[in-house]
């Protein structure tokens, strides 16, 4: 069976068993994750002037490899989706270095940065984004065709990724056609098609029923296993259990980690 297949994932999943993950609850095992990805150092995000200065990040250092979900959990404005739009370069850093698959995105200009997050990034959110008036399959190609990929391979691509995250049936139907979990499998096969690596995900099971959310941590989780690297962010320790190993913000800062190759100081709660 090809990689490929094996990353298949049926529409008819059992949403009630419970997370594979327990096997890789203390961290990934040495040699299954790939190389690292997306390497964050010094990370540090100041919004704002003087006295309404917001260190909404600060000093952050998190490495994600390949073929490993790392999640992100906090309280309310600790720091998770600055630090989410910075590893996609939706953001500049004020001080630290985001690299992505070796190459130093955070210092880019707009218009490079834009080019390689088209290329290498995608991104999945609560509401889905999927727009109404397209099919699933032209929701997927869409992002690849304003990439300049020609159409044919844009579409045969798109047809791949709804194929791995099992709703390539649904390839012609529109959003308003399709279940909240299908929709968002689409939004997943979205941020995947072509040879993007890196799925941000934003609470990407906000929006679903508790067993849709898991059938959709299932898809995100397999997806990852056949050779991508993930940052989830979300509230819900269940969600975070389909993790490699989970991380902590407070006030930007990492307060604690799960996982036995969090370095050190990640595992500190005195910082
Ligand atoms: N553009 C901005 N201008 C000023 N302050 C900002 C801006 N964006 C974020 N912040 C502040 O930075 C801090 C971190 O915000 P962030 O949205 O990253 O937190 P979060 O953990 O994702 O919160 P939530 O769980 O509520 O989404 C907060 O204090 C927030 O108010």
């Amino acid at each position: 069976m090809s990689r490929h297949q094996d990353a298949r994932v049926s529409s008819e999943d059992d949403p009630g068993a419970p997370p594979a993950r327990g096997r890789r609850a203390a961290g990934p095992v040495a040699g299954e994750s790939g190389p690292v990805l997306l390497a964050m150092s010094g990370l540090t995000r100041v919004h704002g002037e003087g006295a309404a200065q917001v260190r909404a990040l600060d000093e952050v250092d998190l490495q994600v490899r390949l073929g490993e979900l790392v999640a992100v959990m906090g309280p309310s404005g600790s720091g998770k989706s600055t630090l989410l739009n910075l590893a996609g370069g939706l953001d500049t850093p004020t001080s630290g270095a985001v690299a992505l698959a070796g190459e130093v995105i955070s210092d880019l200009d707009a218009r490079k940065r834009a080019a390689l997050r088209r290329r290498k990034v995608g991104y999945v959110f609560q509401d889905f984004n999927l727009i109404p008036a397209l099919t699933a399959a032209e929701n997927v190609a869409l992002p690849r065709e304003l990439d300049g990929v020609p159409l044919r391979t844009a579409r045969s691509e798109a047809i791949a990724a709804l194929f791995e995250v099992g709703v390539d049936d649904l390839a012609d139907r529109f959003p308003e056609e399709m279940s909240g979990g299908q929709q968002q499998r689409v939004a997943i096969a979205r941020a995947l098609a072509g040879p993007r690596r890196l799925v941000l995900a934003d609470e990407p099971t906000g929006a679903l029923d508790s067993v849709t959310g898991e059938a959709v941590m299932r898809v995100l989780r397999a997806r990852v296993d056949a050779g991508a690297a993930g940052l989830l962010v979300t509230h819900e320790p269940r969600f975070a259990a389909w993790a490699d190993r989970t991380i902590f913000l407070r006030d930007g800062r990492v307060v604690d980690a799960t996982g036995d190759d969090a370095p050190e100081h990640l595992l500190s709660r005195s910082r």
